[in-house]
C-alpha cells in the first residue's frame, strides 16, 4: 500500500475574540470565506492527497454546501465535528484518518495565507525528521512579566512565534495524542515534546497570519489584494 499526505484543516473554534454573530471562518475576504482561501492552498498543493476539514457543532451541511461543494474541493475526504479545545478538534480529525495514512498536516482554517511551498517543506521536513512546525523569528522585545512587573528580558535570538502547519508522521502524532498531555497546550507540537521529542522548525511566513481579532481582518483585506497582483 502506498502511504499518503493527509491535511486536517481544524475549523471547529469559537472565534470569540472577533466578536461577530456569524463564524470568522465563513467572513469574506475578496468575496470568499475564510475557510475557503484555506482549503484551496491545500486542494491545489500537489503532494496532498487528502483532507479532514474539523467544523463546529451543526455546521457540517454548511461547509459542504458553502465551500467544499460550492468552491469543489475534491481532495476533502471527511467532514468531521470538533470539541470543546483545538486539541479536541484535532484528536477528532486524526480518528477520521484513512487507514494509508503516513504523514498528517495540521492547520488553521484561519490560517488563510498558507502557501504551497510552506506546506511541501513542512512534510519534506517531517519524512526526514518525524515533525516539522513553521514559525518565524520574534520581531519584538519579549519580557517575561509577573503582576505587571518585568521579571526579565528572553534573548530574542532564540524566540519563534508558532505558526501551523505542524506536520507529524502519524504515528508520532497518534502516540502523543494517546498520551496524557496537560490540558493548556495550545498547539500539537507541545504534545510532541511532552514524549521527549524536539520538534523540527521551518522558516514559516509573517504573512501566514492566524485571523483572530477584528484588526487582522484589514490586515487580512491587504493581503488578499497583494495575492491578487501576483506578489504571494
Ligand atoms: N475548539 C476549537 C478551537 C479552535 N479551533 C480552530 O483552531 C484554529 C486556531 O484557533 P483560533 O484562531 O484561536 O480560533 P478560535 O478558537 O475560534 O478563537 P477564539 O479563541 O477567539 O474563540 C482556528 O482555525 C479554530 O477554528 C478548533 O478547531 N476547535
Ligand atoms: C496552533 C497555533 O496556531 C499556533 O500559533 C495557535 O497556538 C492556535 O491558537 P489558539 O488561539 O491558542 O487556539
Amino acid at each position: 500500500m502506498s502511504r499518503k499526505t493527509y491535511g486536517i484543516i481544524v475549523a471547529a473554534g469559537k472565534g470569540k475574540r472577533m466578536d461577530t454573530n456569524i463564524n470568522k471562518q465563513y467572513i469574506e475576504l475578496k468575496g470568499k470565506p475564510i475557510l475557503a482561501h484555506t482549503l484551496e492552498v491545500f486542494e491545489k498543493c500537489e503532494v496532498i492527497d487528502g483532507v479532514i476539514v474539523v467544523v463546529g457543532e451543526s455546521e457540517e451541511e454548511l461547509c459542504r454546501v458553502e465551500i467544499v461543494d460550492k468552491y469543489t474541493y475534491s481532495k476533502v475526504v471527511e467532514i468531521v465535528v470538533g470539541g470543546q479545545e483545538r486539541f479536541d478538534s484535532v484528536s477528532n480529525g486524526i480518528k477520521a484518518l484513512p487507514k494509508d495514512c503516513d504523514i498528517v498536516v495540521i492547520h488553521d482554517g484561519a490560517r488563510p495565507f498558507v502557501s504551497t511551498d510552506i506546506i511541501k517543506k513542512s512534510i519534506e521536513t517531517a519524512e526526514v525528521y518525524g515533525s516539522a512546525i513553521a514559525a518565524v523569528p520574534v520581531k519584538d522585545t519579549i519580557k517575561l512579566v509577573n503582576n505587571m512587573q518585568v521579571e526579565k528580558t528572553l534573548d530574542r535570538k532564540s524566540l519563534w512565534a508558532v505558526q501551523t502547519p505542524q506536520t507529524f508522521k502519524v504515528k508520532l502524532l497518534e502516540e502523543g495524542f494517546n498520551t496524557e498531555f496537560s490540558k493548556e497546550v495550545t498547539d500539537d507540537s507541545t504534545i510532541i515534546e511532552g514524549l521527549g521529542y524536539h520538534p523540527r522548525i521551518i522558516e514559516g511566513s509573517y504573512s501566514n497570519i492566524k485571523i483572530t481579532t477584528p484588526e487582522d481582518l484589514l490586515i487580512a483585506e491587504m493581503l488578499i489584494m497583494k495575492r491578487g497582483e501576483g506578489n504571494d
